[in-house]
Parts: C-alpha cells; sequence; structure tokens
C-alpha cells in the first residue's frame, strides 16, 4: 500500500465536539475544549503518523455567520479551512438543536469537491440516540458515508480509535513523504498551548460572555529558569470592568484560573512550573486589527 498524507479538515457548528475528537484521535491534549461554543479560535493541528501515512487534522473555529471583528475572523478561518484541506470530516453532534444546521455542515462539505466522511458525535446521550439513524439519512442522502462515535464511551478503545484513523487516512491523497516530523503530534509550540490552556481555564471560572471576549498572551517564557521554568501570561479583557470580575474577590477567580492552567502545563511539559498570571484591559481589544494581530489573530495579511 502507498503512503498517504495531508491535511484533513473538521467542519462543525459550534460546540459539535470538534476539538475533543481531534484530542481523542491523535491521543493528546491538542485543542483546549469547553462545554461553551465557539472556544476554537486559531486554526490546531493535530497530527497522528504511522509507517502507512500520517493525518494532519485541522480544527476549526466552528461554523458561524459574520463579516467583521474576531466573528469575522472565525467564520473565514473555517472557511480557510474547507478550501485548504485535502479531505473533510464534517462533525455533527446528536445534541445539536436544529436540524437544519447540521444540514448545512453536510451540504457545505458535500459541495466542497473534497473526498469526505461525517462523524456523529455524543452517541453516549441518550435521550438523543434516536437521532443518529436520522443523521445517518441525512448523511447517505448525500452520497457520504457516517461513523457515530462518544468520545466518552471510547476514551480507552485504541482498536475504535485506530479504525476510525485508517478510514480517514484513506481519504488523503498519496504523499511521498510525511509532510511533519513524525515525532510531532501538533504544530503548536508549548508557549502557544500554554496561552491556550489558561484561555481555556477562564472558560471554566468565568460565566456569560466575559470569556469570550478574553485573549491570553505569552509575556515571557523563561524556558531555563532555575528551579522551575517561568511562564508569565497576560489576561487581556475587552471592558475595564471586566478586570475585577476575572480577579475576583479576594483574587479568588484568579488563583483558581492559575492553579488549575498550572497543573494542566505542567502536565504538557512533563514537569512542575512557576506560573504568573496578570489582567490587562485592553478595551475592544476585538475591534482593532492591530490589537488582534497583536494577541495573535492575524486577520489580513495585507496590513
Ligand atoms: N457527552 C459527550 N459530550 C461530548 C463528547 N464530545 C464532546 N463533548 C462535549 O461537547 C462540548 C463541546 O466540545 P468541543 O470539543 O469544545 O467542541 P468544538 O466543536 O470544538 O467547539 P467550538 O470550539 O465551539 O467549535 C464539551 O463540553 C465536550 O466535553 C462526547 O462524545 N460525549
Amino acid at each position: 500500500m502507498s503512503y498517504k498524507a495531508g491535511f484533513l479538515g473538521l467542519i462543525g457548528q459550534p460546540n459539535a465536539g470538534k476539538s475533543t475528537l481531534m484530542n481523542f484521535l491523535v491521543d493528546e491534549k491538542v485543542s483546549i475544549v469547553s462545554s461553551k461554543p465557539q472556544t476554537t479560535r486559531r486554526r490546531i493541528l493535530g497530527i497522528w503518523s504511522t509507517e502507512k501515512g500520517q493525518v494532519i487534522f485541522v480544527d476549526a473555529p466552528g461554523l458561524i455567520k459574520a463579516d467583521e471583528g474576531l466573528n469575522g475572523f472565525l467564520a473565514q478561518e473555517a472557511h480557510d479551512v474547507i478550501n485548504s484541506s485535502d479531505a473533510l470530516l464534517a462533525i455533527i453532534a446528536v445534541d445539536e438543536e436544529k436540524p437544519e444546521n447540521a444540514e448545512k455542515v453536510i451540504d457545505l462539505v458535500s459541495k466542497s469537491g473534497k473526498p469526505w466522511i461525517a462523524v456523529i458525535t455524543k452517541t453516549d446521550i441518550e435521550e438523543k440516540a434516536h437521532r443518529v439513524m436520522i443523521l445517518r439519512k441525512m448523511v447517505e442522502d448525500k452520497g457520504g458515508k457516517a461513523f457515530s462515535v462518544s468520545v466518552k464511551d471510547s476514551k480507552n478503545d485504541q482498536e475504535e480509535r485506530e479504525a476510525l484513523l485508517i478510514e480517514f487516512m484513506e481519504l488523503l491523497p498519496e504523499s511521498p513523504a510525511p509532510l511533519y516530523d513524525t515525532e510531532l503530534f501538533t504544530n503548536e509550540n508549548v508557549r502557544e498551548m500554554a496561552a491556550e490552556i489558561v484561555r481555556e481555564q477562564c472558560f471554566e471560572a468565568l460565566h456569560h460572555e466575559i470569556p469570550y471576549s478574553i485573549a491570553v498572551r505569552i509575556v515571557k517564557f523563561e524556558e531555563d529558569a532555575k528551579p522551575v521554568p517561568k511562564i508569565y501570561a497576560e489576561i487581556v479583557v475587552s471592558k475595564d470592568s471586566h478586570k475585577a470580575i476575572v480577579i475576583g474577590k479576594g483574587a479568588s477567580v484568579i488563583k483558581q484560573i492559575g492553579m488549575e492552567a498550572r497543573k494542566e502545563i505542567e502536565k504538557l511539559m512533563g514537569e512542575k512550573i512557576f506560573l504568573d498570571l496578570n489582567v490587562a484591559s485592553k478595551p475592544e481589544w476585538f475591534s482593532n486589527k492591530r490589537m488582534m494581530k497583536e494577541l495573535g489573530y492575524v486577520v489580513d495579511s495585507k496590513d
């Protein structure tokens, strides 16, 4: 059998389970997960390599409609992933409230002209189990093949994981060699992943709209500091009034964010670290192209 390698884009509505699925398939925590929709911002790659091929998963932000600001960036990212991937996975969750949303994803992917497979996620949610058949039929009506998976139930099922990976690899083009070093499981560096982990913990600790308007920037990353590496991160809020909320009474909220993020970053780095968090207010940063660029959300290559 020839060697296959390429980019496989994960396309779905916000909260469909794309990041969770990618982390499960790559068997590493690559992309952040939260119970709130629209957590994924930048395109994140998860890489799986075997001697037969290399699947590079591209976790795109969920599909949304917007032209400007951060949401405009997210919408553009999702469409760029469709255009630039070699093959696509349509990710549809059994708990998707509106059938037309599932239809839209299947439509978009099937019309892309690229090889594709649908993955029906969250099949462990019993009261929605009947929807698996309905979604499968929707996929088959568009000429596609559907797999169903529950990451909750399959966490320890390596056979199921490998079977899915082999199916997905078949969608990819032949390639003379791997596209990334076969030791890598992501394109993100530790610095970027640390910032994403702090952002994930903000989603955990904060409610309402605040986490959506937060960005996290690593100000200093002293990998060789003694006795442990030191990471200085800044949580950027978009309104002065959010600062006090992120800090919390007696600094309780920021302490919680820091403690949980530190544990996750330590897991990632395999060693103890020191994490320092600061909160800075940059009013309406997401409406300002220069600030968005500074925070890692590149809007336009022309500026
Ligand atoms: N019960 C159940 N929940 C799941 C499963 N997969 C994901 N979830 C939950 O669904 C929520 C959304 O998961 P994510 O992986 O962040 O979804 P996403 O599609 O990447 O979301 P965006 O970043 O908004 O695009 C989280 O609370 C997950 O824990 C599953 O197999 N079963």
